[in-house]
């Protein structure tokens, strides 16, 4: 049995971890953010202090990428100085940490997938934090492993497949971009390959490229999201150059699996687990 704590535990992969988690095989100690302020150093370190903890997952990030471009204090405290708290705590403790990042960390100029030594370069500041963060782990922590994912959803909080499902719902058209190609990944697809790194136990320290396979476009997603949820509303998904926003994103964002691939053999399409989801959100709200 393994001592896990996970942090922003209140988040859409928090709670997915919450769902997926096996509490016969290891025990896990659930800290939202009203728990447990990423920023509060002294708080961070007497909740180690010998707690026996093995792993500390950090889910907790600031994630509103629009947000991030004015509140970019706020984006950096939580995203950078946050994982430095959390870095400190795990080096001072012998704990083992599992971060999660961001695609977001790339300028989107390759037009190949990115591997995990692939040049960073963020161009918006949600980015630029969350960039902050990785360096700022591995400053302080050699037992980390940083999982860079990409276009997050689930049926908890908020995020592109929940947005699109209640722009259907209230029967609205849909203007989505074409402009950024990327990978949509399941919250759940991703939990369990951070609970096969806690119960593996073998996998070497280091960056991580997580998604589905595959890839497609904003508007590539949403049309898959219409077709399982409402096949009779996919005309109201219309195919958009431009789409008007604050903070500027990658336009390709595709990661290269291989090295994850060599500890994980379990990666799901990205379609399979859209439809796999979207049945799951059917069941929810019938
Ligand atoms: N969403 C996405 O598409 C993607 C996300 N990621 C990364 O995945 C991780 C999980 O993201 P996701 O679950 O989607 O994010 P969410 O925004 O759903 O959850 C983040 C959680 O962190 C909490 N939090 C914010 N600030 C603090 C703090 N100072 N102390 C403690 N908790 C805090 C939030 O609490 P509250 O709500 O109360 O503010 C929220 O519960 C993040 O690291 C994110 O950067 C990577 C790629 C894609
Ligand atoms: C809602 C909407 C968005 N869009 C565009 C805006 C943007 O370019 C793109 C994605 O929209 P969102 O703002 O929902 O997604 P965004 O917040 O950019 O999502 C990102 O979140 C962070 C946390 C990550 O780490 C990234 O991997 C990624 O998932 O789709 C449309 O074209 N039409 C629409 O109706």
């Amino acid at each position: 049995m393994k001592r896990v704590i996970v942090l922003g535990s209140n988040g859409q992969l928090g709670k997915t971890i919450k769902d997926c988690a096996d509490t016969e095989t290891n025990e896990f100690y659930f800290f939202s953010r009203t728990d447990l302020d990423i920023n509060d150093s002294d708080k961070i370190e007497s909740i180690f202090a010998n707690s026996g903890f093995d792993y500390c997952i950090n889910c907790a990030a600031y994630t509103n990428v629009e947000g991030a471009e004015t509140n970019i204090q706020d984006a950096f405290l939580i995203n950078a100085e946050g994982a430095l708290n959390i870095a400190e705590a795990c080096a001072n403790n012998q704990v083992k940490l599992i971060h999660v990042s961001t695609d977001y960390v790339f300028n989107g100029k390759k037009q190949s997938p990115y591997t995990e030594i692939d040049s960073t370069d963020p161009i918006n500041q949600y980015g630029k934090s969350k960039y902050q963060g990785e360096q700022n782990i591995q400053e302080k922590l050699n037992t980390y492993y940083i999982i860079r994912t990409s276009w997050l959803y689930s049926l908890h909080g908020k995020n592109f497949l929940k947005t699109i499902i209640n722009k259907i719902n209230d029967d609205a058209v849909l203007n989505i971009t074409t402009e950024e190609v990327g990978t949509p990944t399941s919250c759940i697809d991703l939990a369990k390959f951070i609970l096969h790194i806690i119960d593996d136990n073998t996998i070497a320290y280091g960056i991580y490229n997580f998604s589905a396979r595959g890839y497609t476009t904003w508007y590539g997603f949403a049309k898959e999201i219409v077709r399982h949820y409402n096949s009779k509303k996919v005309k109201n998904v219309n195919a958009s150059a431009k789409f008007k926003t604050i903070a500027k994103r990658p336009s390709y964002s595709v990661f290269d699996l291989n090295k994850t691939e060599q500890a994980y053999q379990e990666l799901n399409s990205w379609e399979e687990s859209v439809e796999a989801l979207i049945e799951e959100y059917k069941k929810s709200n019938k």
